[in-house]
């Protein structure tokens, strides 16, 4: 059986350019194709069209999926990660084959520059270099726009006379100006003009035979594309998750120096002391009166020591009170053992005994504490005679001391903000009370914070975009370069997707670990943050993936195109 390779009533245009109108072309005979036309009459575009890389409005284009075309490109497309010699060495690895690619070197005078990359190339030592990868290739069709424009007269005639040795079993077909140099090489010349591809010369030549079928080595693939794309996608993930960590720094910075660092439950321990600026109180029996204790002596120095009513009223009677471990190591004081309280009353003081009849751990709280019996100091307080004016001493307190001490059985906070709101009230609680003063003289900085936060998060998206968009099309460059060296593009994509989201993985979990350390401190906003991480992380494989899904066989003329125009 022999092959099959046309073209058939092809119809191409770009907008309301038309370039072919019901073109057909076949190449199925081994041999020298020359296509020559004026320039801009579709040279180029037919070439991209019989390598497949181009679409068609109709038509069809009849190639056996087993043959192997390769070509020269107008624009040499070397892949600019990797030297001349690599750029070489890959197809004798991918394809195992004893490709000669020494000879094809020193016939090409390839050796000198080996260890050059692209960019370091003249346009001819590119050229030589774009040819020598295609012969090394073993293709059934090779496909050469322009082939030796950039080249001087000798080189012209080393490329022309290898490309004439292999015509002999293989198709080569060349776009060119240079007519009168190709001519003596020619076994089939084509004109386009009009749409049309007019024959101006054709001698017989043997059918191409069936192919064997091309094997490549899937370890070598993995080899080259790791040196193709590895460095590059680890500076931009290094760059993302320096960006990420920047911004969870500043989020904690943010976080410890302007919010609330006492635990809900320190927080809720504190009661909230209450004046009322109304002239009588009301409903009097939800509060707690304030007992204006004096401080205590504690090794020759008097303290402050926070003296409550006990929440529990059942727990304690009459004179005992319970202590927490502060108090009792700082007094050296035992169950069982006496303390001196003392009150104040109109410059007064009113010492009363009482007897420890508990000593308590307390979770969260570092200050010195005592619970009282509430009811055993009012009682005291009433019955303790005071002046004809102020009959009791309870009295006196109701009528001069408009400050309570109400002990919150909830959200402290929300009660805070509640008593707060009410105009004849003024509040005070030792932890919140401290936080919003700090808050306020503050505000410059937080705002500061939060612009910067919001710059880098700004950055990270302008970063994430740029990655997608403009360093996606230079890897769909490579990649297209390696699909027209024969490797599968499904192939191509599924490894590029994974090697993204191997990379992307690692440097990902480093914010994360970060926010998992963060949360065993006890910082709550960790578990947004690994959300956050994690959806911009599948947003990102998202987009990319689409991007991926839009890279298809027939765009590749004109991704290769933009890319060129871009660099
Ligand atoms: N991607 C594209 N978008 C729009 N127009 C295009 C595109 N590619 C080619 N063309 C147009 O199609 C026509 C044929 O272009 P092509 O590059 O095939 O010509 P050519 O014969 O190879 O020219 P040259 O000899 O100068 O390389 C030209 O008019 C060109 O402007």
């Amino acid at each position: 059986m022999l092959m099959q390779l046309a073209l058939q009533n092809i119809d191409k245009s770009f907008g309301n350019h038309i370039v072919f109108q019901n073109l057909s072309f076949d190449f199925s005979n081994c041999g020298f194709y020359l296509l020559c036309g004026k320039s801009g009459s579709g040279k180029s575009t037919l070439l991209n069209i019989s390598a497949g890389y181009e679409d068609i409005e109709s038509g069809q284009r009849i190639v056996d999926a087993s043959i192997h075309i390769t070509s020269i490109f107008q624009t040499y497309e070397l892949i600019d990660e990797l030297t001349v010699y690599e750029n070489l060495k890959m197809i004798e690895d991918i394809y195992h084959e004893d490709v000669s690619m020494d000879t094809i070197m020193s016939q090409l005078g390839l050796q000198e520059i080996q260890d050059h990359y692209p960019h370091e190339l003249s346009a001819g030592q590119q050229q030589r270099v774009g040819i020598a990868r295609a012969l090394m290739q073993k293709p059934q069709v090779i496909i050469c726009d322009e082939p030796t424009e950039s080249l001087d007269i000798e080189n012209k005639k080393i490329v022309l006379d290898l490309l004439k040795k292999l015509s002999a079993t293989c198709v080569v077909i060349v776009a060119s100006h240079e007519q009168q140099l190709m001519l003596p090489y020619c076994d089939y010349c084509y004109e386009i003009k009009d749409h049309q591809l007019h024959c101006l010369l054709s001698s017989p030549t043997n059918k191409l035979p069936i192919p064997p079928q091309l094997q490549y080595h899937q370890k070598s693939i993995h080899h080259y594309f790791h040196q193709i794309f590895h460095k590059k996608m680890m500076i931009m993930s290094l760059i993302l998750t320096c960006l990420v960590l920047i911004e969870m720094v500043c989020v904690q910075i943010d976080h410890s120096l302007f919010m609330l660092e006492h635990g809900k439950d320190a927080l809720n321990y504190q009661s909230l002391y209450i004046t009322d600026y109304r002239s009588s109180l009301q409903d009097i029996d939800d509060y707690h009166r304030l007992i204006p204790f004096q401080p205590i002596e504690i090794n020759h120095q008097l303290k402050k020591v926070n003296i409550y009513p006990c929440p529990d009223s059942s727990r304690i009677h009459d004179n005992e009170i319970i202590i927490n471990k502060q108090l009792a190591d700082a007094l050296q004081q035992q169950v069982g053992s006496t303390i001196e309280l003392s009150y104040q009353l109109q410059e007064e003081s009113y010492p009363l005994t009482f007897i420890i009849k508990e000593i308590i751990e307390e979770k969260d709280v570092h200050q010195m504490q005592i619970y009282y019996s509430y009811d055993y100091l009012i009682n005291t307080l009433k019955n303790t005679p005071y002046s004809l004016k102020y009959p009791t001493q309870y009295d006196l307190l109701t009528d001069e001391t408009l400050s309570y001490e109400i002990i919150i059985d909830g959200d402290i906070e929300q009660a805070y903000e509640q008593y707060a709101s009410q105009s004849t009230l003024s509040v005070y609680h030792s932890v919140l009370t401290d936080w919003l003063i700090q808050q306020k003289d503050n505000h410059f900085y937080h705002h500061i914070f939060i612009i910067v936060e919001i710059l880098i998060a700004f950055l990270i998206l302008c970063f994430l975009f740029y990655d997608v968009f403009k360093n996606m099309k230079k890897n769909q460059k490579n990649l297209s370069i390696m699909y027209s060296l024969g490797i599968p593009l499904s192939l191509l994509k599924h490894m590029y997707l994974i090697k993204q989201v191997k990379i992307l993985f690692i440097f990902f979990m480093i914010p994360v670990l970060e926010c998992l350390l963060a949360s065993l401190f006890g910082i709550d906003f960790s578990f947004i943050m690994i959300l956050l991480i994690l959806s911009i992380m599948i947003i990102y494989i998202l987009v990319l993936k689409l991007r991926l899904h839009a890279l298809k066989v027939t765009h590749i003329s004109s991704i290769l195109k933009i890319s060129q125009d871009e660099s």
